[in-house]
This record gives structure tokens, C-alpha cells and sequence, in this order.
């Protein structure tokens, strides 16, 4: 493992990956792997979680190439030097932000979106120059060894590796000393790796999970919301970080948006949700029984029907939950929906704010001062107001939890960011050393008023009258050195014209 970090690092010292066009050609090859080899990609995703081609497609591989094409289009400008504002100390040097690359970078992937949430945070470290190593998660194994597979016959073979296996392997590789570390995954591990860091002083991006509320006011359209929930809730078998996890509702509306989600289903995935194409499954039997264990002791109100064999569990809904037990204690990550009942939306925001900050949060109303107000008081990594998921979906979105559902943001700019250190670049002249006297020491009240002056603008009225004085004379010096000879003429015509007149006086 040492090694084959060692091996990165040395690819990275060669300076090779920080070329603008050498992290677009890179990019143009990730995207040429995803174009060339969509078939192979598609099918290691349905063997990991019995996902449908299309469901495949729309939920991750546009994405990605999404992301790369919005990569190509703006790095040229993202990695330029950006010129900053100056102040009096600084006026006649130059100042920019240098982007630059930190150097190796770790991505620990999670399974429930196999590719997209190992590849767009790869996206984003080529593009801001780093080298990095993939470690995809052991649960989706196709799409890890897929990935083993394909990125080194596209991609630089010494710059980006993929290195597979289990807690033991991932472990190991934690040890290591690296530049950042990007992890997707719950929140327990999420300590382990912040802890494993922190050995090196390795700054981290944690994406990782928590229960997303949702709450449902009672002016709002039910058939449009609990469509968009349905879609929401139990796309990828609820397997989705920002799946609403619960309803905080009124308890008068509880029974109509049953009756509604479950003529959703019906719609979306027929009769036989089983039979479904577009309906997956839990990605294996631990994470299958413990969202069994879930319903233990619950009020099924739909859905409830599973299969061990092949880990289906129906959609289900949940009514008149008690926030003390299992399933609202735990993030569910699983297609089971309770529904919390609250008197009103204050009693809703309290229940919000009395627990861990979530990932997502998720309010419908047709009264827009009510979806600002649940903005303002509370707190979560991101919103959406009258539908679920989409503000995953704009990248000029920084993608990110808060408190304990992550820290640190990728996505679009947010990646090049993440995966980049702005460095201030101060650059002066060896001349004008006059000026610096100021700084040097004997220091004197005097120098402290210049200084004052200079970067805190605490105008002293005498400094200000002297400074005024010299600017003036400055002016001045200038305007006769331009014009010497203009001014030589005139001051002729002007002594000719006086001694002129003082003649004329004299003669009469
Ligand atoms: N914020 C986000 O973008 C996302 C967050 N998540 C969250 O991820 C969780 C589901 O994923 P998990 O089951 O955690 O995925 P997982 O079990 O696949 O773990 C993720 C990674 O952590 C590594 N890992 C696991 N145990 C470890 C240990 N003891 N020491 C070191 N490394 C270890 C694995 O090798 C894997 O690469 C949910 O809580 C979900 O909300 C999932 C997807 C997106
Ligand atoms: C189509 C939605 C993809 C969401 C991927 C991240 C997640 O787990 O929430």
C-alpha cells in the first residue's frame, strides 16, 4: 500500500498533471471510458443493485458526463491567476490568486451510486491537477472492479489507480499520508477517517448521511407531492443519501397521502412492484435485515412485503410514528417512509432543530413565506422547497452535509475548489525601498499614524494636510517637467508683458 502511494506521489512530483491541457486531455479520456464502455459500466451497476439500463443511465452516467463536459468548458478560466483588490501598501505591486493543485488525493467511494459518487469527485481532483487514488466501496464489487478495470486503460496508469478491498485494505490505506481526503459513506466511518487524518493534518471533504425531514403543509397540492416524493423516496430501493427519510405532517393529512403514494407506486411501478425493471433492490442481506428490523413494532399503513432471496422490500409507508423508536433514531437508507404527525409548522421546525443538522431538507407549500421561514430556522447541507433530490442536480450547487451529515462541498466549481489551494501570490518590486522605511524598525508614533493611514485609512488631519502637500508638489514636479518648455515660454511672455507695462506706467 506504502508503495503504491509512494508511486502516485512520485507521479505527482514529475508536475505532469498540472498542465491545463494535460487535465482536458485526461478529462476527454474519462469521458471517452464512459462513452466507449457504457455497456460494461451499466451492467456491473445492475449486478450490484439490479438496476435497469435506463435507471443506470439517467441516475449516473449523465451525471458524470454531464460534469465532465462542464469541466472542459470552464477550466480554462478557473485555472487562470485571479487578480485581487489592493490597498495604499500594495498599490503599485501585483496581486493574484494562484489555483493550484494539493497534490494526492484519496477518494473513498460509497456503493449506493457506485459510479457517479467515486467518479465526479475524481472529475473534480484531475481537473484542479492533483494525482489520486480511488478506493470504490467492497459492497458495489462489480463497479469496483469495473473501475479497476477500465480507468488505467484510459486514464494516466502512475497519476490515478484504483485500489480495491474491504475495511482492512481501506484501513491500511489511511495510514498513508495524503494531500486530501474525500469520503462518502455513514457518518461512524466519517470519524474514523476525519481521526485517521488528522494524524497527517490531512484536510477532508465528508459527505455522509442523517435523516432528511420532509415536512407537508396542509396548502399544498397532495397528488403533485406525493408524485414527487414517490419518485424521491423509493428511487434506487430509498438506497439515495438525500431521500426524504420522514413526513412531519399534520396527523389530519396522514391518510390521504397514504391513499396517494400508494396509487403512485402504482403508476410508476404497476401492480407487481416486484416485477418492476425500474424498481432495485438493497444492496445485500445485512443492510436487508436491518431495515427489517426497522419495522418491528410499526403501524404498516402500505407496502411491508419483503423477500429475503433477493432482498426486495416493497414500498412502504409508515403512519402515526413515535420519534422514540427505531426508525426514527437511525438514518433508514431503505424504502420505508414513516410519517411523524406535528400540530404545525413551528412544532415541525422545533422537532428539525432538536436533532443532528441533516443532508437534505425538504418543505411543500404553496405559501412561499412558510418554505422561506422553515429556511431561515433551520439548518441542513442543502433545500429543496415543493420537490426532493433536485438541488443535487445543479452543479453551480456546492454539494455537501453540515454538522453531522458532512463537512465540505464538491460538484462543478466546488470541486475545483475543494481539490485546489488558492494561493496568494504577492509579487514587488526591488525599487522604491523609500516607502518600506515605515516598516522598519526603529518603529516611532509616527510610523504607527503611516501605518494607520495606510491600511486601517485613519485619517490624521495633519497627515492628511502633509500627504496632500506632497501629492500636490508630485503633481506639480510632473506638470513642469512636461510642459518645461511650454512653461519656459510663458514665463517669458508673462515677465515681457509685466516689465511692459511697468515701462508704460513709468512713461506716463
Ligand atoms: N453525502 C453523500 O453524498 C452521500 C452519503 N451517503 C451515506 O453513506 C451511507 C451509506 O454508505 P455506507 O454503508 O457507509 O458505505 P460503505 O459501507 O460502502 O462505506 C463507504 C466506504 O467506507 C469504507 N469503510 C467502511 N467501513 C470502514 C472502516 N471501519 N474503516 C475504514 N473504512 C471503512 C468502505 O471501504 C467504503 O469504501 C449512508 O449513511 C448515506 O447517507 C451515501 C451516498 C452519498
Ligand atoms: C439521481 C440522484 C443521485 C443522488 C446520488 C447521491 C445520493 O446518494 O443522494
Amino acid at each position: 500500500m506504502e508503495r503504491e502511494v509512494q508511486r502516485v506521489r512520485q507521479a505527482f512530483l514529475s508536475g505532469r498533471s498540472r498542465p491545463l491541457r494535460f487535465r482536458l486531455q485526461q478529462l476527454e479520456a474519462l469521458r471517452r471510458m464512459v462513452q466507449e464502455r457504457e455497456k460494461d459500466i451499466l451492467a456491473a451497476i445492475r449486478s450490484d443493485l439490479c438496476k435497469s439500463e435506463f435507471n443506470a443511465y439517467s441516475q449516473e452516467v449523465i451525471t458524470v458526463l454531464g460534469e465532465i463536459d462542464f469541466m472542459l468548458e470552464n477550466l480554462p478560466e478557473w485555472v487562470a491567476a485571479k487578480p485581487v483588490k489592493k490597498n495604499l501598501l500594495t498599490m503599485l505591486d501585483e496581486a493574484y490568486l494562484q489555483p493550484q493543485p494539493l497534490g494526492v488525493v484519496l477518494i473513498i467511494g460509497a456503493w449506493n451510486y457506485p459510479f457517479v459518487l467515486t467518479i465526479q469527485p475524481l472529475i473534480g481532483a484531475i481537473a484542479a491537477g492533483n494525482a489520486v487514488i480511488i478506493k470504490p466501496s467492497e459492497l458495489s464489487e462489480n463497479t469496483a472492479t469495473i473501475l479497476a478495470k477500465l480507468l488505467p486503460q484510459y486514464l494516466d496508469q502512475d497519476l490515478y489507480i484504483v485500489i480495491n478491498g474491504g475495511v482492512e485494505e481501506t484501513t491500511e490505506l489511511l495510514k498513508q499520508r495524503f494531500d486530501h481526503i474525500l469520503y462518502t459513506g455513514n457518518t461512524a466511518v466519517g470519524k474514523i477517517v476525519m481521526e485517521a487524518a488528522a494524524k497527517h493534518l490531512t484536510p477532508v471533504t465528508l459527505e455522509l448521511g442523517g435523516k432528511s425531514p420532509c415536512y407537508i403543509d396542509k396548502d399544498c397540492d397532495l397528488d403533485i407531492v406525493c408524485r414527487r416524493i414517490t419518485w424521491g423516496k423509493y428511487m434506487n430501493c430509498g438506497q439515495t443519501c438525500i431521500a426524504p427519510d420522514y413526513i412531519l405532517c399534520e396527523a389530519s393529512l396522514q391518510n390521504q397521502i397514504v391513499q396517494k403514494i400508494k396509487e403512485t407506486v402504482k403508476e410508476f411501478y404497476g401492480e407487481n412492484v416486484k416485477e418492476s425493471p425500474d424498481y432495485e433492490r438493497i444492496i445485500n442481506l445485512r443492510h436487508f435485515k436491518r431495515i427489517l428490523s426497522l419495522l418491528e413494532g410499526q403501524k404498516i399503513a402500505f407496502g411491508g412485503e419483503t423477500d429475503e432471496a433477493t432482498r426486495y422490500i416493497a414500498p412502504t409507508v409508515l403512519t402515526d410514528v413515535d420519534p422514540k423508536t427505531k426508525v426514527m433514531q437511525e438514518e433508514i437508507f431503505g424504502p420505508v417512509l414513516p410519517i411523524v404527525p406535528v400540530k404545525n409548522v413551528d412544532e415541525a421546525i422545533n422537532f428539525i432543530n432538536e436533532r443532528e443538522k441533516p443532508l437534505a431538507l425538504y418543505v411543500f407549500s404553496h405559501n412561499n413565506k412558510l418554505i422561506k421561514r422553515m429556511i431561515d430556522e433551520t439548518s441542513s447541507g442543502g433545500v429543496t422547497g415543493n420537490d426532493v433530490i433536485m438541488h443535487f442536480m445543479l452543479n453551480s450547487f456546492p454539494f455537501g452535509g453540515v454538522g453531522s451529515s458532512g463537512m465540505g462541498a464538491y460538484h462543478g466549481k466546488h470541486s475545483f475548489d475543494t481539490f485546489s489551494h488558492q494561493r496568494p501570490c504577492l509579487l514587488k518590486s526591488l525599487k522604491r525601498e523609500g516607502a518600506n522605511k515605515l516598516r522598519y524598525p526603529p518603529n516611532s508614533q509616527s510610523k504607527v499614524d503611516w501605518g494607520k493611514f495606510f491600511l486601517l485609512k485613519r485619517f490624521n488631519k495633519q497627515k492628511l494636510g502633509l500627504l496632500f502637500l506632497t501629492f500636490l508638489g508630485i503633481v506639480a514636479a510632473v506638470l513642469v517637467k512636461k510642459y518645461q518648455a511650454v512653461l519656459r515660454r510663458k514665463a517669458l511672455l508673462i515677465f515681457l508683458v509685466v516689465h511692459r507695462l511697468r515701462w508704460s506706467t513709468k512713461q506716463r
